[in-house]
């Protein structure tokens, strides 16, 4: 029998889910039906959460329970805490939280209970204990102490209260906010198959979530949004610098780049040939940050590379590349952009574990082998 190999399972359908549709036919991706960019522009990232795991947009009653809920759990646990302090400060902020939600998970009193109201309860505190796990590991690598959440402040306001101890502008909320929606959700994505695999040994959630971490690390996944700064920083970003001529630095860069056949992180994207769902979104609270900021050369240094790959290669952007400027204009560090990444995620991941536990069957493909014929010893 000939095994046909379907390399990195390109093209392979491997389930079935009803939590989104991505569309590369007409750039377009849906969370449980509604448009993602519709959801970006109207909806909190709460009522996207609830969304997300419930399968419709919460009424007003059950976002209030929510939200009381998220509030109630925003704090960091010391234990978590102390946790993290075992870790060396420079630590990866992904490795810091990968450790900080295995120790979430086995502390958690009712970790190996897997009923689906019991799953719930666990991603919504997941949800709402993350944060602080990423802004304390901002603040410690600066040498700073955990600010307390404030429970006036919303999910997206608290979470840059605690990590920069300043009440943010709106204008920083709202870009904040819906880079939190464009991420939330996105298929079988390499992180959140990876979770589906997991669960589907009958392993609990936070083992799921933990194993997601690590496969959105990657720079292939999730930890593009950071390689993208580092090609910005490679570069050279000089706040006096002028538009046109970051961008022909840019281009010059990009051109010398790919005249050495490097990968350029931020561009490309399996499923998506002719353009990213998510990026028109993210590009357009990109520019809102970039005029609020008054950081007009970090423009000239987008239009530069994209311009640049469109015309020696046609490759567009995915959201990782609107993304990563934007995070860093806020202020955050280049290496916890990742773990804001996980911070959506930890939505779709979620919903994706409770999909697949309810009708599982354990994913296990097969292999074809080619190592040496059978021989004696
Ligand atoms: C939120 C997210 O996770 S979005 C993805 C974030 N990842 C990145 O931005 C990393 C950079 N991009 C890439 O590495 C790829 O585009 C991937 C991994 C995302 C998708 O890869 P695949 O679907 O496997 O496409 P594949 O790697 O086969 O690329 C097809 C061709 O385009 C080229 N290509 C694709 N992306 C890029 C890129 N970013 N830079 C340069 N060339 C690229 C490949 O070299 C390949 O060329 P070839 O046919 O001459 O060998
Ligand atoms: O779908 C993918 O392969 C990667 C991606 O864009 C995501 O996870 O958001």
């Amino acid at each position: 029998m000939t095994e046909e190999i379907r390399k990195g399972l390109v093209g392979v359908v491997a389930d079935s889910t009803a939590i989104s549709k991505v569309n590369p036919d007409t750039n377009s991706l849906l969370y449980r039906g509604y448009p993602v960019q519709d959801l970006a522009s109207k909806k909190s990232f709460e009522e996207v959460a609830m969304l997300l795991w419930h399968g419709e947009l919460p009424t007003q009653e059950q976002l209030d329970d929510f939200i009381k809920l998220e509030r109630a759990n925003r704090a960091l646990d010391p234990a978590v805490k102390a946790a993290i302090d075992l870790l060396p400060k420079d630590a990866h902020p992904m490795d810091v939280a990968r450790t900080a939600v295995s120790v979430i998970g086995a502390r958690h009193d009712d970790a190996e209970n897997s009923d689906p109201s019991v799953e719930l309860r666990k991603a919504k505190e997941l949800f709402a204990a993350f944060p602080a796990v990423v802004a304390y590991d901002q603040r410690r690598r600066r040498g700073m102490d955990v600010i307390e959440p404030r429970d006036d402040l919303d999910y997206a306001q608290n979470f840059l209260w605690m990590t920069f101890g300043e009440e943010p502008a709106e204008e920083v909320v709202d870009a904040f906010r819906v880079s939190m929606v464009l991420y939330a959700e996105h298929s079988f994505n390499a992180s959140t198959f990876t979770a589906r695999v997991i669960t589907s040994t009958e392993s609990d959630l936070h083992s799921a979530v933990t194993g997601a971490i690590g496969a959105l690390k990657g720079n292939l996944h999730g930890g593009a949004n950071e390689a993208v700064m580092h090609t910005f920083h490679d570069i050279g970003i000089d706040e006096n610098e002028s538009r046109e001529s970051a961008a022909e630095r840019a281009k010059a860069w990009m051109e010398a780049a790919l005249a050495e056949k490097k990968k350029i992180m931020g561009f490309g994207h399996r499923v998506y040939k002719s353009g990213d769902s998510r990026v028109p979104s993210m590009k357009a609270a990109l520019d809102r940050m970039i005029d609020y900021y008054g950081r007009h050369e970090i423009l000239g240094l987008y239009d530069g590379l994209e311009n640049a790959m469109t015309e020696a290669k046609n490759i567009l952007p995915n959201l990782d590349y609107p993304a990563g400027p934007t995070y860093h204009l806020m202020g955050f560090d280049t290496e916890m952009f990742t773990p804001i990444f996980i911070a959506s995620r930890i939505t779709g991941w979620t919903a994706h574990i409770i999909e697949q536990r309810a009708d599982n069957a354990l994913i296990r493909p097969l292999s074809a082998y080619n190592g040496p014929d059978q021989r004696e010893i």
